[in-house]
């Protein structure tokens, strides 16, 4: 009786302090409605006396009232991204609370912590405490007890004496719990059992402690993060970037933070997450722009969406042997001995002469080790620019006349000495000159090269001649850095002199020849942080264990959270098993899932069956390598496509033997598996995949069923 008395002051006295918050919020809403509306009359009306003066004033006059009036419409849009976040705190004030008697204080004080700050504006006491905020990491690092707290100014030690969450939606608290556990496990239940959305969310209530490390350090110039499927990877990276903007927001803006995301679909559907932390959103990069901004003016490439696709059709061994040769960390200590060593081992000097000036050997030798640290190109523009500089002026001075071809002639007679007319020349050479790696290079044609050139060719660039880099980015985000290749790593390391943070899973591969492991990263990036993730949140139990048996991995720990066994339906043909797909839409649009994932092994084939099913009726958004953006409902993709994507119940069509049989198809079936987080039906005609060989001994977890048996289900 006395605790249920006790429980229910507490809570009273919990919904007073939320009418309270509410209440400041409110009026700090007003306060600045009534701002942003005094700043818009005054801007209308600095505007029309401008435009009615206009003439009789002086341009010291206009530029005054202009300078007014765009002062007061950057007041003005400050007021607005503050009302913006007022409106927020309205809808939610905050989610935690922790207790923290610091040491020498007389009492505990609450701190009530929500996703922006909020202070009293009578007071200017603090009212919520961002999530980024030094003193929330208690909330986020420990459990009840001996706790401390970094600030710039030192550390406070203390004791936690209690920690809260709430759940608050529409200005109401729906429920809480006191927790002494880091971040309770009901509410990230509650959160993780609901339905996924078109796009990704904040996680900032229920962060764990292991993803908060990485969310919170600051000191990794790079930091390399190795995290399962469905770790929260990619949603931690992006709040990293959230503190990151916080913490340094003197000298960092979103501005200079710049995503490298494997596709626009990817890109598309992660857009939010910042802006849901209140901050703006950032620029974003792929390999592919990076590909065509350097080699637009060079040569024709395959691209990665088309080796992808070679690859998943029958790759020959021969091309099989060259990607896997330039993606190795050997193949970049190489590929970059060899290149630097060109300008020792081939530059020729020899003397200049023009207009019967000379500038001798020695002075060439002198000029050209003048530069020793750019690249080789560079330094022969240097010799041949001050070649020029001077022996214009001494014709010159003796009265002679120096005209563009004398300036052509000079340059030509430098380039001369160097046997590569550009840095594809070298590249070329490089397989050439070495019998070894004779077969190593082979076009595609004419002016086109393959994939597994494109960023050697472009390392070879940089490292031979000037290229414009990214030097105003600060902060480098990467993303499914398994994909990239060394080569690839090395050529970012060259453009990007900034903070990084690179992230993947090396199981969740698309290219066996070429994949990246934390290990190879980090040879790359020796001074790196690396970090691991190994608790797995996106999909239940069941669909986890089920991903497991397709690639296992020792180090993943699966969330308790359950569902439906994943379901593995065996078809007579191709019609039945589209009927039986059909049939699982339908039955999806029945139910309280939101989204649906068709995820096929090819773009081809996901194309024949959104053509298929939508003669049949099925109403379904097909997205394909050209696609811009991720859509709500149901989705039929290809597993490459749908690579950091989530959907509620995931179908995985033709999951017969010889659709998924080699090692890429392996992958291909675990990225699309691990798509699911509620529900996961895999169909098939014919004998059923190796792959899923373990479902036929283990029917008790997962349930291996014929189309027949299971109509009346899906009915
Ligand atoms: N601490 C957390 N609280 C709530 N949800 C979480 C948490 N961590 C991860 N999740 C959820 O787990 C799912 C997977 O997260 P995310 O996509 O960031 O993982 P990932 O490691 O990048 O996955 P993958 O590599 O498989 O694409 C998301 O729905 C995310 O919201």
């Amino acid at each position: 009786m006395a605790l249920t008395d006790a429980r229910t002051r507490d809570e009273e006295h919990e919904r007073q302090h939320l009418a309270e918050t509410l209440r400041l919020l409110t009026m700090e809403l007003e306060r600045l409605t009534g701002d942003i509306d005094k700043s818009t009359r005054t801007i209308d009306e600095r505007k029309k006396h401008l435009w009615d003066n206009l003439r009789d004033m002086d341009f010291a006059e206009k530029a005054n009232y202009r300078g007014e009036v765009d002062m007061s419409v950057r007041l003005a849009e400050h007021a607005v991204m503050l009302q913006k976040r007022i409106e927020r705190l309205l809808e939610s004030p905050y989610f935690g609370r922790v207790d923290f008697h610091a040491n020498g204080d007389a009492d505990a004080t609450p701190y009530y912590i929500g996703i922006h700050n909020f202070s009293d504006p009578e007071t200017q006491e603090i009212v919520i405490h961002d999530w980024r905020a030094p003193v929330s990491s208690l909330f986020y690092d420990f459990e009840s007890g001996e706790a401390f707290f970094d600030t710039p100014k030192g550390t406070t030690h203390g004791d936690i004496t209690g920690k809260r969450q709430y759940k608050i939606e529409g200005g109401r608290l729906k429920y809480m719990f006191d927790t002494s556990l880091n971040i309770g496990d009901e509410v990230l239940q509650q959160e993780l059992s609901q339905s996924a959305d078109d796009r990704m969310k904040n996680i900032v209530a229920t962060i764990q402690r292991e993803q908060n490390a990485v969310i919170r350090n600051e000191t990794a110039r790079v930091l390399i993060l190795q995290g399962v499927a469905g770790s929260g990877k990619t949603s931690i990276a992006l709040h990293r970037v959230a503190f990151l903007l916080y913490r340094f927001k003197d000298t960092l803006s979103s501005d200079n933070v710049m995503i490298l995301s494997p596709n626009k679909v990817f890109g598309d559907y992660i857009a939010d997450v910042l802006p849901e932390l209140g901050e703006e959103k950032v620029a974003e990069i792929d390999f592919n722009k990076i590909a065509s901004k350097y080699l637009a003016k060079v040569t024709d490439y395959e691209t990665f969406s088309e080796q992808v696709v070679k690859l998943l059709d029958q790759v020959d061994e021969a091309s099989a042997e060259r990607m896997r040769y330039k993606a190795t960390s050997e193949f970049v200590t190489e590929l970059d001995e060899w290149v630097t060593s060109r300008a020792d081992e081939e530059f020729a000097p020899g003397e200049i002469e023009q207009k019967s000036k000379r500038l001798s050997v020695d002075w060439v030798v002198d000029m050209f080790n003048d530069s020793r640290d750019l690249p080789v190109f560079t330094r022969l523009d240097h010799v041949a620019n001050t070649a020029v500089h001077l022996l214009k002026n001494e014709v010159r001075d003796k009265g002679g006349k120096w005209s563009a071809a004398d300036t052509t002639s000079v340059r030509k007679q430098v380039r001369a000495m160097f046997p590569y007319k550009d840095s594809f020349a070298i590249y070329k050479a490089f397989y050439q000159q070495d019998p070894a790696r004779r077969g190593m290079f082979k076009p595609l044609g004419k002016k086109k090269i393959e994939y597994a050139d494109v960023f050697p060719l472009i390392y070879t660039m940089i490292r031979t001649a000037r290229q414009e880099n990214f030097s105003h980015i600060r902060h480098l985000l990467v993303d499914e850095m398994q994909d990239y290749t060394p080569i690839q790593y090395a050529v970012l390391r060259e453009l990007f002199s900034c903070q990084m943070t690179i992230l993947g899973d090396a199981n969740q591969s698309v290219n066996p020849f070429s994949s990246s492991s934390l290990a190879t990263i980090h040879s790359i990036f020796p001074d790196a942080d690396c970090l691991e993730l190994c608790k797995s949140y996106r999909s239940t139990t069941e669909i986890t264990d089920f991903a497991q048996n397709i690639s296992r991995n020792d180090k993943l720990v699966p969330i308790e959270r359950h569902g439906l066994p994943p379901q593995v339906v065996a078809c007579a043909d191709q019609r039945e098993q589209e009927t039986h797909i059909r049939k699982l839409v339908e039955r999806h649009g029945h139910s309280d899932h939101r989204s649906l994932g068709i995820v096929c092994k090819t773009v081809a084939q996901a194309k024949a069956l959104h053509r298929a099913l939508s003669d049949a009726g099925v109403e379904l958004t097909f997205l394909d390598y050209d696609s811009t953006a991720f859509a709500a409902g149901v989705i039929i993709t290809s597993a490459h496509i749908a690579k950091g994507l989530e959907f509620d119940v995931v179908i995985v069509p033709d999951v017969d033997d010889t659709n998924y049989a080699n090692d890429m198809d392996r992958c291909m079936l675990y990225i699309a598996c691990t798509r699911a987080m509620h529900e996961l039906h895999l169909t098939h005609d014919g004998p059923l995949s190796r792959f899923l060989e373990f479902t036929k001994e283990s029917t008790n977890r997962f349930r291996v069923v014929d189309a027949d048996a299971e109509e009346t289900a899906v009915a």
